[in-house]
């Protein structure tokens, strides 16, 4: 007889080839509509665009007139290099001390499987929620969310999940506290253009294309220096300065063999990825970069695609707040307490979630993946979770999920 526990149903939803570029989601989503369905939960498809679909899972509460909880976790992955691996990335392979390798283990199959195993516990417990618990499993969040959360997050069928808190995921921590984020950092791609005189590659003279994009990037990189030495001062983590890395450059005249050596060309470019706080000013930086780092008197030009907001639509930083303004915080971290769990200080995340679609409708959300004593491994080779943190994840969201869902709300607020 085949095992089945969490660990192994765990295990398989590890085993779904669900890395870019061609992500397998029928797979994955008709797994956890079995589970979801064994537990007795309602489940729902939707395509917002055709082969990216978006699951919903519910189980209704007894008070439909009060808001809804919401945990969201993303079905893709990121690509592996399987022979960089000890373990294949897609075997979840489980080792004697508990190791489980996966690509996903820790971004964020783990979540997607322990929010429907801490169900099936409170369930087997007798547990019935007040408000609705809905878990959203979506596509794409690995390249940007725009064919997953994003459309989601912007339709009807949002809207009428009446959402008053939402939780997504989080990262794991070396030490023994628990991280949570209430805030993501901001992407913006940057492409920065220069144009110049052609010339022999012998000459010395002004205005090349090359001397002006050359001239950028040591601006650029200085930035850099600037932000990163406020990190390693100690003054602020990775995740408050603005950081800016360039991630390719493009330049010279193609031979049949290389490039030709003895030709200034006439065009050059770098692209770069930027990553910004929510209390950066937007403004600020699209100034520099008009002004500093492409200026149309260095013959430049530049284009900025923003991958999410900064502000809301009263101007304000989009950020959860962690204090006593937010009734919900104190009902989370009370029942990450109620564990015995400790939590670290609220933390804004150094990279981006589609959690910034939510946050950018004004509903609260927290940033969460319950992994303490793991070193960090998202996006990296031999990514894994030790089985024993796995399952302490589930009793920690048996804890949280009936303690939000079971919340009654404040009486001068609707929330
Ligand atoms: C650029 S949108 C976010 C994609 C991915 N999660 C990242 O942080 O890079
Ligand atoms: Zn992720
Ligand atoms: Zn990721």
């Amino acid at each position: 007889e085949e095992e089945d526990t969490p660990i192994t149903r765990f295990q398989q939803y590890l085993g779904f080839k669900t890395a870019h570029p061609n992500p397998n989601y029928t797979a994955p989503i008709s797994f956890l509509v079995d589970q979801a369905q064994s537990i007795g939960l309602t489940t729902r498809t939707i395509e917002y665009v055709s082969g990216k679909p978006v699951l919903v899972v519910t189980w209704l509460g007894s008070d439909h007139k009060l808001p809804s909880i919401l945990f969201n976790s993303h079905l893709d992955s990121v690509p592996a290099e399987a022979d960089k691996w000890i373990h294949p990335p897609f075997s979840a392979h489980r080792t004697l001390d508990g190791l489980i390798y996966a690509r996903g283990a820790q971004d964020d199959k783990c979540i997607g499987v322990q929010y429907l195993e801490s169900i099936r516990n409170l369930k087997a417990r007798g547990f019935s929620p007040l408000r609705t618990v809905h878990i959203s499993y979506v596509p794409e969040e690995e390249i940007g969310g725009f064919d997953g959360m994003a459309k989601f997050a912007a339709s009807s069928d949002f809207t009428e999940l009446n959402v008053g808190f939402a939780m997504d995921e989080g990262q794991a921590n070396p030490g023994d506290e628990f991280r949570v984020f209430f805030a993501d950092r901001t992407p913006w791609e940057l492409v920065i253009r220069a144009q110049g005189f052609p010339g022999h590659g012998a000459k010395l003279y002004d205005n090349g294309a090359m001397e002006n994009l050359m001239k950028s990037v040591e601006l650029i990189s200085k930035f850099r220096e600037t932000q990163f030495d406020f990190v390693k001062a100690g003054i602020a983590s990775n995740s408050e300065v603005i950081s800016v890395n360039p991630v390719y450059l493009k330049a010279g005249t193609p031979s049949s063999n290389g490039f030709v050596m003895n030709m200034q060309p006439s065009e050059a470019e770098a692209g770069y990825d930027l990553r910004l706080p929510p209390m950066a000013d937007p403004d600020v930086m699209k100034k520099r970069i008009a002004e500093e780092w492409a200026p149309s008197v260095r013959n430049m030009t530049y284009t900025i695609k923003e991958k999410g907001k900064l502000r809301d639509h009263l101007g304000r930083p989009i950020m959860t707040a962690t204090n006593g303004s937010n009734p919900w915080w104190s009902v989370f971290k009370q029942a990450v307490e109620a564990t015995g769990g400790k939590l670290a200080k609220p933390e804004i995340l150094a990279s981006t979630t589609d959690a910034r679609y939510i946050r950018t409708l004004g509903i609260p959300l927290l940033g969460f993946s319950p992994m303490i004593n793991t070193p960090i491994l998202l996006h990296d080779h031999n990514e894994f979770l030790k089985d024993t943190v796995f399952l302490e994840g589930i009793e920690v969201y048996e804890s949280v999920i009936s303690a939000l869902s079971s919340f009654e709300g404040v009486s001068d607020q609707v929330i």
